[in-house]
């Protein structure tokens, strides 16, 4: 038995229900009637417990509704409350099956029996065939009966119709009101509608008029002593993350979608970052080609006070500063070949380009030669590559292995610059020629060129090509920055308009969790879990797109370089920004109001 003591509903300054007291009764089939707007889905939504925002007193057999917490008031709606919505309100993507046993979830183990049971109801209400049918293929009749289904499943004590003939013909609605009056013989069946002819199926119909209520038998806030209380249980079995799961199924494409912009977004802003190993990767091609890189050579006029040998030396950036001079009657020897070298002066080993192979480095006892020096020793100069020469000069013969051959118009050659220095120890006292140096870091060659010209010094050195690298590689790496934030910026927007339109689109759908008695923190917990799931999911897209960045680079030599740390803060941050974009997302999800919803 519900009785209504007082009942005022309003919506901000319109009163929609004025002072109600009225007692229904415990069973039977009652027709409530009303011009449109005058406030039946109102009541209905009261009595339900969708609604807690009103005034005056609800008691559901002896127990005050409007005293409930959210908990107790979601007990209520699962365990007492069958529900059929003027818009059916069913899962689409989901079964007739799924979307009948969806109240039940909330009471996993006696699966099987409610299994049992929805396929009676549905033989009962003609639709055995439709079992598996997805409920976007049923026609409008078939998914109001598929509604009455789910509100009778859980055997609740009160059934709640709002217009279920609303979208039938008439022997449908005929039918649907028997089956109603049926059930009606255990339960109180409340059903709103329009229609008159319907209204002999009811055992009382009441009026709604003007925001009162008038019937011709039932009572008016009679007293009620009610033997049985209602009973409330809080607990909940169902398992949140199944459903979570179920739903993430159903929305599969979508969350792929979202997934895929989150993640290309974030590996182009990932493989900017990384746009510093390939700087690191051009320098050591760089280097490589360019063994002299950080030689530098200073030709020795006006330093007969050792000034500039003193600037050099003294500063920390340089190290190998040696004066060079020059040499006289050198001899060349490959094989049984010897060549003689009247004079060599010192010359500028980081300005020479290569023909083939690289400069001396030292500690390697290598040499390389001008082209027409090369000549001397064989037509293919390129065969000399990896030779020994043996080199002659002061009593003292050096052997050396020929690392390259240089662009020189003349005879002429360089040596490792040990070698070269060890010369040098049969000159000592000569007058100098030149001075040798090297700069330590690659990023100093262009800082201590700059500081020599700034003391007007003339100094020969590979500056002017690393500073082309450098100002090259610094306008590329700010192009791909901008181009991949702007990437990210543009996933990101995708994702988040796509969850957020997706949440929109499930905000009835968690109306009805609610309403079928789902509390706030299960459906908390689903979508909890579904954002989880979708974190999973772009995190392992996000590692499926790095694979394949990796095997692009290794088949066709990119100078792409991610990091093992680069791959793995590339997944995390995938996974951690789908859940700061979900949490935005779900934020209105969350605190969804089954009444509100549901109208929506
Ligand atoms: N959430 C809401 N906010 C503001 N006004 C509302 C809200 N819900 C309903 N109303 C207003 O309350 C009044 C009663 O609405 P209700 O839906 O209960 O009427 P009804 O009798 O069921 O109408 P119908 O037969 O057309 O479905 C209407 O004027 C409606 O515009």
């Amino acid at each position: 038995m519900i009785q209504i003591n007082n009942l005022i509903k309003r919506y901000g300054h319109s009163l929609v229900l004025d002072d109600i007291s009225f007692t229904l009764p415990s069973k039977g089939l009652i027709c409530l009637l009303g011009a449109s707007g005058s406030g039946k889905t109102t009541l209905l939504n009261l009595l339900a417990g969708f609604d807690s925002q009103y005034s005056g007193e609800i008691t559901v057999w002896g127990t005050s509704i409007s005293e409930l917490d959210a908990d107790e008031l979601s007990a209520y709606r699962r365990d007492h409350i069958g529900f059929v919505f003027q818009n059916y309100h069913l899962l689409s993507g989901y079964t007739v099956l799924e979307n009948i046993l969806l109240p039940c979830e909330l009471n996993p183990s006696d699966e099987e029996d409610y299994r049992k049971k929805a396929k009676e109801l549905l033989n009962k209400l003609g639709l055995s065939q439709k079992t598996n049918a997805k409920i976007e293929n049923l026609s409008g009749g078939q998914k109001q009966r598929v509604a009455i289904a789910r509100a009778l499943i859980r055997n609740p004590r009160i059934v709640l119709a709002d217009e279920p003939t609303g979208a039938l013909d008439r022997s449908n609605s005929n039918e649907m009101m028997a089956l109603l009056k049926e059930i009606s013989k255990d339960r109180l069946v409340i059903v709103i509608t329009h229609d008159q002819k319907i209204c002999g199926f009811a055992d009382d119909v009441v009026h709604i008029e003007n925001g009162k209520l008038r019937a011709k038998e039932i009572g008016t806030g009679t007293a009620l002593t009610e033997p049985h209380k209602l009973s409330l249980n809080k607990a909940v079995n169902g398992s949140a993350f199944k459903r979570g799961l179920k739903n993430f199924n159903v929305h599969f494409t979508r969350y792929m979608a979202i997934s895929l912009a989150i993640s290309i977004g974030i590996l182009a802003f990932m493989l900017s970052l990384s746009s510093e190993n390939v700087m690191e990767k051009s320098i050591s091609d760089f280097k490589e080609k360019n063994t002299a890189y950080n030689n530098g050579y200073i030709k020795n006029q006006g330093d007969n006070d050792g000034t500039v040998f003193q600037l050099l030396n003294s500063d920390k950036r340089i190290e190998n500063v040696y004066y060079q001079y020059k040499i006289s009657d050198v001899t060349l020897s490959v094989g049984d070949q010897t060549e003689a070298l009247a004079e060599k002066c010192p010359m500028p080993k980081a300005t020479e380009s290569m023909s083939y192979g690289t400069m001396p480095k030292s500690g390697e006892h290598e040499i390389a030669l001008s082209p027409s020096l090369a000549r001397k020793f064989g037509n293919d100069i390129r065969d000399l590559l990896g030779k020994e020469l043996v080199l002659d000069y002061g009593h003292k013969d050096y052997k050396l292995t020929i690392s390259g051959i240089y662009n020189a118009g003349y005879d002429d050659f360089f040596v490792s610059s040990d070698i070269e220095q060890d010369f040098y120890k049969a000159v000592d006292g000569d007058k100098t020629y030149s001075i040798s140096y090297d700069v330590k870091n690659f990023e100093d060659i262009v800082p201590v060129s700059r500081m020599l010209a700034d003391h007007q010094i003339d100094s020969k050195t590979s500056a002017k090509e690393v500073k082309a690298l450098q100002s090259t590689f610094n306008n590329l790496s700010r192009l791909f920055l901008i181009l991949s934030i702007l990437i990210l910026a543009v996933g990101l927007f995708i994702s988040t308009v796509l969850l957020i339109k997706l949440q929109n689109l499930r905000y009835r759908e968690i109306g009805l969790l609610s309403a079928l008695g789902f509390t706030k923190g299960a459906i908390g917990k689903m979508i909890v879990s579904e954002n989880l799931l979708l974190s999973a999911m772009s995190s392992m897209i996000n590692a499926v797109l790095v694979g394949c960045t990796y095997f692009i680079r290794t088949t066709f030599h990119f100078a792409i370089m991610i990091t093992p740390l680069q791959i793995l803060l590339s997944i995390l941050s995938t996974g951690v920004v789908v859940i700061l974009i979900s949490i935005i997302a779900s934020y209105k999800l969350i605190r969804t109001e089954p009444a509100v919803a549901l109208r929506m």
